[in-house]
């Protein structure tokens, strides 16, 4: 080959090649985009690449008519004119639609460019007055001087366009891909519904791009992925590794035979063509190829092997993720939405995903398409390559193009299918109230709405998606009509065999694949991209209270609990607990009252250290409790919570839940202690009645003898007991208490209530108000003091007096409550009944009332606790 044919044909790949390997470094590294970007310099860049683009268009319409008077152009020339054409066509239209684009890579393509223009226009000398020689050259000065300018501009601070690959691709996640965070709702919760897309993946999106921000680029964002590869890669599992091979073996394969085939094809066509012979060897070599290809072949081994490999990783991965979510504390807990934990829980399969889509579909693209242009051009002629590049070109363009045209109107639609869900949640939700307030056919209507306004939405996206389905199809079709054209007059003029021609149709839809894949691959990649981070941001989250490397086993002897000047706040700026000091002797049970939000429920997450306290200490049997594991610690206590949580299994399992291995006889009898037990039996299927989600199913006066049996099956050292028996009636309670007092026998126990009949006997009651301990000593001390207790004690049985709490025991015979009757409960089963109030020591019983020290107090029963 001569050398101005050899530059003819090097010229625009260099070029080409250039700049798309500065696009690649620029990407990875984050490049700053050089700005300002001054509007006439990038005016100017425009014009002139678009006026090297024309150059060419010129010549090639120059060429073209030469062609039709039988005076065709050297091949060189026709293809340089054709592939610049394509080159600075594409380069224009990218850097005008890029608002503040990165300039090296396009300075790159220029000076290449340039350099290889000048021993063209050289060698070209005079041979033709139609080469631009001096034109061409003269616009690559100019690009060039541009260049400089531009890159002697002062930056600034990076900006949108260091961002779009996550910034921007965060931005249009939110719009691309809504859908999945959106209307999903088997990973969403109710809460979230509430929530736009948006703002339910802003939080993750901002982590993202100041992780790309902070790495410095792509690569480096990359590497924080790298954690995870010890649980992607099989090590030490020959089978998994054996997968993987098998895996790699059909990538090459699958390229191998995606050229092959058609092939065979043109093959058996042209041999059919002869007639002069039965093809069978062509034939057969061809079905052996389409049978390795075939599931029924090596295809099925690698669709197995990818599901081995897949299934290995999501093993490890989701295992890893739910022991790490379970692990953190409870400030984690209380933050998040749970739905959103779930979510990154679940996003175990987007790492594989996101790998196997790199490794298996966006890596191979460009071999595919390099493999394409190679075989086309084989089979028959550069131009045919020529036509397939300008059409992916335009095909991946306007892709992109349509795709953000079409964006909006996803948003809009995904709006009020959201909105329809809302709607449909929030009234079944809400069944009680809405029928309540008979309001079926308002919610009704409401809904109707709902849908109708989705499906207008969902005309106005769909239009947008036809158009872009319909012009890509379009596009496909004249392309495709174009190149048959240029097969077909091939064979024609130039003898090519009629079996080529075969094999190209075979191949076409081959071809096409990897461009389908590069218009779609950016919304996938960027979504997958995202769950990946959520993940990543998962296991990145360290638990606020964890075991120290020191830490022993808690030893529990008596169950002394020490608070020695504990501070605490759930944040700094607000302190809830202030100075609190205290000892529970062992088996002592100690009670703390005070008004709701006064810290009680805080003093036992900090005991159980659901938190670490911010001053002082807390100790069990002399033990600082952060000195030991949280394990031995939680396994020391039982908590009967102020509102029990239960599983939507049955009661027997519920209740098993706190000593997995114990008996049925053992489950009965905590049951029969905490006086449920007869209640089960009147169940559906007793024992076996699922209890509903969350226990729904449950009275709170049953979830609550329930969470007792659960603290009695595990018999722990120390017992914790907030608000335990608020929501049985006293009848109940009075079993409860019967319960509790051997639960508490030789335990150590702290109680939290607002009835302070049932904690009247405890050995020690502290008064807590704000956050402090105001008041501390037993039931007779406290009131003989005429303090706070004494103010909260007068308050509740001047209330049972006149009524207006809930319920009034009204069974002892001599309980002084006129005709308040706490309402027509008539003392049943399933509310609260508060304070009817014993006759206590020295008091002394005047008509109504009960005389305390100098106050009178509303005449009681005697409290069922009271009596021995
Ligand atoms: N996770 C949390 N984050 C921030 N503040 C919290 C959290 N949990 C509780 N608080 C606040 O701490 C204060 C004390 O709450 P705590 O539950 O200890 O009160 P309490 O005395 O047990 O009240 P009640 O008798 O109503 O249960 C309240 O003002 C509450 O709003």
């Amino acid at each position: 080959m001569s050398a101005p044919a050899y530059l003819a044909f090097v010229h625009a790949p260099a070029a080409f090649f250039t700049f798309f390997a500065g696009k690649i470094y620029s990407t990875c590294t984050l490049q700053q985009p050089n700005p300002p970007p001054n509007r006439n310099k990038k005016r100017t860049a425009v014009g002139l690449t678009a006026a090297l683009a024309v150059t060419h268009l010129i010549q090639a319409v120059w060429f073209l008519l030469d062609f039709l008077h039988d005076r065709p152009a050297p091949q060189h020339d026709i293809l340089r004119a054709l592939f610049s054409l394509l080159l600075w066509g594409s380069i224009a239209i990218s850097l005008s639609s890029t608002h503040a684009p990165v300039w090296h890579p396009y300075f790159a393509a220029w000076a290449v460019g340039g350099f290889l223009e000048i021993p063209i226009v050289v060698l070209a000398g005079t041979r033709t007055g139609r080469n631009f020689g001096g034109v061409r050259l003269a616009a690559f000065a100019g690009l060039l001087v541009v260049g400089v300018l531009l890159g002697t501009s002062k930056p600034k601070k990076r900006d949108e366009e260091a961002r779009p690959l996550l910034g921007a691709a965060a931005a249009e996640d939110d719009e691309a891909e809504p859908v999945k965070y959106g209307t999903t709702t088997s990973s969403t919760t109710a809460g979230q519904e509430d929530e736009e897309p948006a703002d339910r993946d802003k939080d993750i999106k901002e982590a993202q791009a100041k992780r790309l921000a902070d790495e410095g680029g792509w690569i480096g964002y990359l590497r924080g992925f790298a954690v995870f590869l010890p649980h992607l890669w099989p090590k030490g599992d020959l089978k998994g590794q054996g997968c993987l091979l098998i895996m790699a073996a059909d990538l090459v394969l699958d390229r191998v035979l995606n050229v092959l085939i058609p092939r065979q094809i043109g093959l058996v066509t042209d041999a059919l063509a002869d007639r002069s012979r039965m093809p069978w060897r062509e034939v057969l070599v061809w079905k052996a190829m389409t049978y390795v290809q075939s599931y029924a072949g090596f295809r099925l081994l690698r669709y197995m092997a990818s599901i081995y490999v897949h299934n290995y990783s999501y093993k490890r991965i989701s295992d890893l993720a739910f022991r790490h979510v379970m692990a953190l504390s409870m400030d984690f807990h209380s933050n998040k939405a749970s739905g959103e934990v779930l979510k990154s829980v679940e996003q175990a399969h987007a790492l594989n995903e996101l790998l196997e889509m790199v490794l298996f579909d966006i890596c191979p693209i460009l071999l595919d398409l390099l493999v394409a242009l190679w075989y086309v051009t084989h089979l028959f002629n550069m131009y045919l390559a020529w036509v397939i590049l300008t059409l992916g070109v335009v095909y991946v363009w306007m892709g992109v193009a349509l795709t953000v045209w079409g964006q909006p109107k996803r948003r809009i639609y995904t709006e009020k299918s959201r909105k329809e869900n809302k709607t449909v949640y929030e009234s079944v939700y809400n069944w009680q109230t809405v029928s309540y307030f008979n309001r079926a056919p308002y919610e009704g209507q409401k809904y109707a709405d709902a849908v109708k306004a989705t499906i207008s939405a969902q005309w106005g996206y769909f239009a947008r998606v036809f158009v872009n389905y319909g012009s890509q199809s379009l596009l496909i079709t004249i392309g495709f009509c174009a190149c048959s054209l240029i097969a077909i007059y091939e064979i024609t003029y130039y003898g090519k065999p009629v079996g080529n021609f075969i094999a190209f149709v075979m191949y076409w839809e081959t071809m096409m694949r990897p461009l389908k894949t590069m218009a779609n691959s950016y919304r996938r990649v960027s979504s997958t991209l995202i769950d990946a981070e959520r993940l990543l941001q998962l296991l990145n989250t360290k638990p606020s209270v964890a075991d120290r490397p020191t830490a022993k086993t808690l030893k529990v002897d008596g169950g002394c609990i020490t608070f020695k000047n504990v501070g605490f706040g759930y944040d700094a700026a607000n302190p809830i607990l202030k100075d609190i000091s205290f000892v529970v002797k062992p088996g002592e049970t100690v009670a703390f009252v005070g008004e709701t939000g006064a810290g009680k429920s805080t003093m036992l997450k900090l005991l159980m250290r659901f938190y670490d306290v911010t001053a002082g200490s807390i100790a069990i049997d002399g033990q600082d409790v952060q000195d030991v594991t949280l394990s031995s610690l939680r396994d020391a206590m039982g908590v009967v919570p102020q509102d029990p949580s239960m599983f939507n299994v049955s009661v027997m399992e519920n209740v098993r839940y706190a000593r997995l291995d114990a008996t049925d006889d053992e489950i009965f009898a905590a049951c029969e202690a905490a006086a449920v037990h007869k209640k089960i039996l009147t169940f559906t299927e007793g024992y076996n009645t699922k209890v509903g989600e969350r226990g729904v199913k449950l009275s709170g006066g049953e979830s609550q003898r329930l969470a007792i049996a659960r603290v009695l099956l595990k018999n722990p050292k120390i017992v914790l007991l907030d608000e335990a028996t608020s929501a049985v009636d006293s009848a109940t309670e009075e079993h409860i208490q019967d319960a509790f007092r051997q639960l508490s026998d030789g335990r150590t126990t702290v109680v939290i209530a607002h009835r302070l009949s049932t904690i009247m006997h405890a050995d020690q009651i502290m008064v807590v108000d704000k956050g402090e301990i105001i008041e501390r000593g037993t039931h007779e001390e406290l009131l003989a003091r005429g303090g706070k207790y004494h103010e909260l004690w007068t308050k509740q049985t001047t209330k049972a007096r006149l009524g207006t709490e809930d319920l009034i025991d009204l069974s002892p015979p001599d309980t002084v409550v006129g005709d308040e009757t706490g309402g027509d409960d008539p003392g049943g089963e399933d509310e609260a009944v508060v304070g009817v109030e014993p006759i206590v020591g020295d008091e002394s019983a005047v008509g109504d009332g009960v005389v305390v020290g100098d106050e009178t107090v509303v005449g009681v029963p005697e409290f069922p606790a009271n009596r021995t």
